[in-house]
């Protein structure tokens, strides 16, 4: 058996979970845990609109959130709509549409300037969407993206992400393939790695939870800030899914079940961690 770290050195790799949480523990307060929302805190619903998060985490958050340097939501959704779910949150940090939109605590939220213009176009392709696309595409529409789904339709996989594909060259846009959907975002350099690789700086440890394709660049942000800081403990978490779930686990250093697993995890780590 490897012997347990409890220094402030890292474990060696691959880590168990007992490792991580024993490295965590003494650094608890240098610590920031990030987290993506859909997937990874809220179990996967067919309609987006209808997802929560899965039972004890809002419980372990507010804890967590006095307990580690802070607590960090970083989505594809709008801050806007993380706020709505995570109301009594307030010492969280909201990162949302990719960091694109930020708030600190209840702070306001701010918007990247050079997406701004993009916000009519985004308009005008999320009409177009529900203009053109077979019936059983769920266009939604998040002012500065357009998520394109066929999770109740899978059958409409490639017509959908054709579509999605032809008009981001026509217009000038990028892609993010996720799970039974493509996303369209104005050509503005952010991702959940940037924000990741910015928003550690000052941390001595950090965890990011994942479950998407996406989530893997804010796992090598983490790696990347191993690389160069070698005091720097970082932990890369995926939380399992049929669908991308493989790819994220293999990037990543443990992998939990699901987000109702995920949820006593961090029961967990309010014990561990206070
Ligand atoms: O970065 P995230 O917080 O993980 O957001 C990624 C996408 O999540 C949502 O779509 C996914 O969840 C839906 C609700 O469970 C599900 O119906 C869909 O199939 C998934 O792809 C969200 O609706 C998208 O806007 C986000 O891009």
């Amino acid at each position: 058996m490897r012997p347990i770290n409890t220094g402030n050195q890292r474990p060696p790799r691959p880590l168990t979970a007992e490792q991580a949480w024993q490295a965590t523990t003494g650094r608890a307060g240098q610590c920031v845990l990030f987290f993506d929302f859909d997937g990874t805190l809220a179990p996967v619903h067919d309609d987006p609109t209808a997802v929560q998060p899965a039972p004890k985490v809002l419980a372990a958050l507010d804890a967590l959130a006095s307990v580690v340097q802070r607590v960090a939501i970083v989505s594809a959704r709008p801050v806007e709509f993380l706020r709505d779910h995570f109301v009594g949150l307030t010492d969280v940090d909201l990162y949302g549409l990719y960091g694109l939109e930020h708030s600190h605590g209840s702070g306001e939220t701010v918007t990247e300037e050079a997406a701004l213009p993009w916000v009519p176009t985004m308009a005008e392709l999320a009409q177009q969407a529900r203009d053109e696309l077979p019936a059983g595409a769920l266009v939604e529409y998040k002012r500065l993206s357009v998520a394109l789904h066929y999770r109740t339709a899978p059958q409409l996989a490639q017509a959908v992400e054709t579509w999605g594909r032809e008009q981001a060259e026509r217009r000038g846009l990028r892609v993010q393939i996720g799970r039974m959907v493509i996303e369209i975002k104005p050509p503005v350099d952010r991702d959940k790695g940037m924000v990741i690789g910015e928003a550690v700086q000052g941390a001595g440890c950090a965890w990011y939870f994942g479950d998407d394709v996406s989530d893997i660049k804010a796992f090598a942000a983490l790696r990347a800030r191993e690389e160069t800081h070698p005091d720097f403990f970082g932990v890369c978490v995926a939380v399992a899914n049929p669908e991308t779930g493989a790819e994220v686990s293999t990037a990543a250093d443990l992998t939990i079940d699901s987000p109702e697993a995920l949820g006593d995890f961090l029961t967990e780590a309010v014990h561990r961690f206070s």
